[in-house]
């Protein structure tokens, strides 16, 4: 799972300059400049940060700038037409990354919440629970593509800041227990993802967790599994959102919280 952001450039245009910015902030009077550490890093790339607000947060937060200026948007990956949303160089600014969990918790501490659902990345899972810090199950969803799922890089870090498990869902045969699963369609691909059964009880209260909202197939299965057993879903969180494939229709309503839109 990632996201991508804004929305205000034409699609010819955005091969070129891609904007961020994040519904969080004021809509800014002109466009923002990258990073010229960024620049550098692998082209074809871009990031031209452009920041607005969200009517229903009213906050201005400085991090949001820092978050959004430091994703990557790499044109044509994996397929010709999709401007790929890059959180790699994210995770590459500790401040960033950093300011990414704590507005996360911030938002998700002292909410009731029991678990956390997020998508795929084992070795991250094993040293949180190496560290013996994983009280229970954890949620792991997984798609298709050879790139590493990147919900699993966020999820886990909020889990253990708000004391909720953090459960697991996983491509088929990964999960070596009894499993439910459910199939669904992304932005290039369709795939299938998988939940231990036993992992979520009935009545607990979840949160989903991913980087990148884009259709909404993958939220949306998320959510079907953990209501399956019985879970209330209180919201979805993502890095990213790209509005313009319309992924919240998917959620029915539901609510999401995003940090960066990008177009
Ligand atoms: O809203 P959707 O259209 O469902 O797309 C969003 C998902 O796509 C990306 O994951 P991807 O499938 O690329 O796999 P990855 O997480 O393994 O990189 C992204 O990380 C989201 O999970
Ligand atoms: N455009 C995009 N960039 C990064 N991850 C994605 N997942 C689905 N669409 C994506």
């Amino acid at each position: 799972m990632h996201l991508y952001f804004f929305g205000m450039l034409s699609l010819s245009f955005l091969h070129k300059v891609p904007l961020i910015r994040s519904p969080l902030l004021p809509q800014p009077s002109s466009t923002s400049r990258l990073s010229p550490s960024l620049l550098c890093f692998h082209k074809p790339s871009f990031r031209l940060p452009s920041i607005r607000s969200m009517a229903s947060e009213g906050a201005e937060d400085h991090r949001l700038k820092r978050i959004a200026s430091t994703i990557r948007v790499i044109p044509d990956f994996p397929k010709p037409g999709i401007l790929f949303q890059d959180i790699t160089t994210l995770l590459l600014e500790p401040e960033a990354f950093r300011d990414t969990i704590d507005m996360l918790v911030e938002r998700y501490r002292d909410k009731g919440i029991s678990v956390v659902a997020a998508f795929r990345l084992d070795a991250l899972i094993m040293y949180y629970a190496d560290m013996g810090k994983i009280k229970a199950a954890v949620i792991n969803m997984t798609s298709n593509l050879s790139v590493e799922a990147r919900g699993f890089i966020f999820g886990p870090p909020i889990a253990l800041a708000i004391g909720a498990k953090f459960v697991p869902l996983r491509k088929p045969k990964k999960l070596p227990g009894e499993v439910i699963s459910e199939e669904y369609s992304l932005e290039y691909g369709t795939d299938k993802m998988e939940m231990h059964v036993g992992a979520v009880q009935a009545g607990e209260r979840a949160l989903v967790v991913d980087d990148l909202i884009a259709t909404g197939g993958t939220l949306a299965a998320a959510m079907r599994l953990l209501e399956r057993v019985g879970a209330e879903v209180v919201e979805c969180a993502c890095v990213i959102e790209l509005p313009e494939l319309k992924g919240r229709d998917k959620l029915d309503g539901r609510p999401l919280f995003v940090l960066v839109k990008a177009a």
